[in-house]
């Protein structure tokens, strides 16, 4: 089924935004989207088997900046006059990207296959092998041997996935985020050069700088390359873009393309990214908020992050439930928290507590207040999931529907509590993090996702995509 067209019908619909021709594939049987019944969320359909095509950007040219030893790789990656083309007639190629994605909360790897009908031709996206192991490196800040044989336990699937004659021109890559940002260098360091030897032990091809932390600007753009490619907005004719909220457990990124100047003009300077893709030049809003993502988020809730004393300390919250006891381990320290005995519990208190987390961090956008589309994954989504807010595969929601269902799990704590018992906590500090970090009216629409046509919201996609032909983000 490998050669098997599929066509690319778009599984996304929005209550204000419809998907319309312009983000198809320039394919003239592509049906109309149909129109969306009024003010029902409309929720994502994981899609049958789909390619999907690659972006012009993603088309490979000899100014590609990682050079591959591998002649071969060189061969298929570069545009061929059809003389030197390694292709038989009526041949397809196919050829693999392994992107691992290190976070602070675990280790994630990405196995995608492209197949390039002909030299000429762009290759597409086929599909996505994707896993996911707890904790993340950060937490063998000390052993570092026991971190690297994470990494040997998923690049087994590696093997599994990719067939034996790719290994060898098949790229490894990892790029760390939060986890390791937190890190003192050293023991950072540490972690990655056991991934670099764990990698070189491997079959595959292992490029230049292929273990690294990724800054939280590249972190934010990639995942918006990778949610506009797969809702199509990248090849649009139009210059109509979904923007990306991501909350990680150490970090949390926003990206979008502004529609007005002032957006930009008003950011702080490293509020801003520029790079080429498709012919265009963009230049989004971005920020990742290191010590924000969820996790982070409780820590500083509870005035445990940076705190001493850790041995005996137990730090408490009203966010939590009363009989809750528990150790919660984040970049490489143990903290000890409950809820407060006897004490209260609740919204009100809670929220007040986690706008500490936010008063003073964040800049408001200047067009956030307007009628962008937004895509949130990752614990965006998974607390949604959780709460109920919606069902697995994802959907639409307004930012005032975050808020009532964090009040509804406040006040229900032991109901709440038994899934997950930070889910008052988590609720209420997105709730906050939307409003009054972000600025975030509370009529907003959120398009919680996990995967769009089977592939994972992640910025492991765009990193794939800026390995094979770099963006060149500045
Ligand atoms: O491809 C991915 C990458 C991440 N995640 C989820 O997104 C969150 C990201 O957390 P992470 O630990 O990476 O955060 P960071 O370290 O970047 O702050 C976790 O819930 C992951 O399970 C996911 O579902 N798919």
């Amino acid at each position: 089924t490998y050669y098997r067209h599929h066509r690319y019908v778009p599984h996304y619909r929005y209550r204000e935004h419809s998907a319309n021709t312009e983000n198809l594939l320039p394919d003239a049987s592509n049906p109309a989207p149909e129109a969306t019944r009024s003010g029902v969320p409309e929720v994502f359909h994981p899609a049958p088997p789909v390619i999907h095509q690659i972006p012009e950007a993603f088309h490979p040219v000899p100014e590609v900046v990682h050079p591959a030893p591998d002649s071969h790789l060189l061969h298929q990656m570069h545009h061929h006059t059809a003389a030197e083309a390694p292709f038989s007639p009526g041949q397809s190629r196919v050829f693999y990207g392994i992107m691992f994605d290190a976070g602070s909360t675990g280790t994630r790897i990405h196995i995608y296959k492209f197949i390039q009908k002909d030299p000429v031709e762009l290759p597409v996206l086929d599909n996505e092998m994707f896993h996911a192991i707890k904790p993340g490196l950060s937490e063998y800040k000390d052993k570092p041997e026991e971190g690297g044989n994470t990494i040997r336990q998923l690049l087994k699937i590696a093997k599994k996935t990719v067939p034996e004659e790719e290994w060898k021109r098949t790229p490894v890559v990892l790029k760390a985020t939060a986890g390791l940002r937190l890190l003192p260098e050293e023991k950072a360091n540490a972690l990655l050069k056991e991934v670099q030897e764990v990698f070189e032990e491997s079959p595959f091809y292992v490029p230049n700088e292929s273990v690294s932390i990724m800054n939280g600007a590249n972190e934010g753009v990639l995942a918006w390359v990778t949610v506009n490619f797969l809702t199509g907005h990248l090849y649009s004719n139009t210059r109509r873009t979904v923007g990306i909220l991501d909350l990680g457990g150490g970090s949390t990124q926003i990206t979008f393309l502004p529609k007005s100047k002032k957006t930009i003009e008003n950011a702080p300077p490293t509020f801003t990214a520029r790079f080429n893709l498709f012919n265009n030049t963009y230049e989004l809003y971005t920020h990742s908020y290191l010590g924000n993502g969820i996790v982070a988020a409780r820590l500083m809730t509870l005035g445990a992050l940076g705190a001493d004393g850790l041995d005996w300390k137990v730090f408490t919250s009203s966010c939590l439930p009363k009989k809750f006891r528990e150790e919660v381990t984040f970049a490489g320290s143990t903290y000890k928290v409950s809820g407060i005995p006897g004490g209260y519990a609740g919204y009100k208190l809670c929220y007040y507590e986690v706008q500490r987390v936010i008063k003073g961090i964040f800049h408001q956008p200047y067009e956030v207040k307007g009628s962008s589309i937004f895509y949130a994954f990752s614990h965006y989504f998974d607390r949604a999931v959780e709460t109920g807010l919606v069902g697995n595969r994802g959907g639409a929601v307004e930012v005032r529907d975050f808020k009532k269902k964090a009040k509804e799990v406040c006040n229900k704590m032991t109901k709440y509590g038994a899934i997950n018992p930070f889910l008052c906590m988590d609720m209420t500090y997105i709730t906050c993090l939307l409003k009054e970090g972000f600025g975030f009216k509370e009529s907003t629409m959120l398009q919680l996702a996990k995967k769009v046509n089977n592939v994972e919201t992640s910025w492991a996609l765009g990193a794939t995509f800026d390995f094979f032909r770099n963006f060149n983000i500045h």
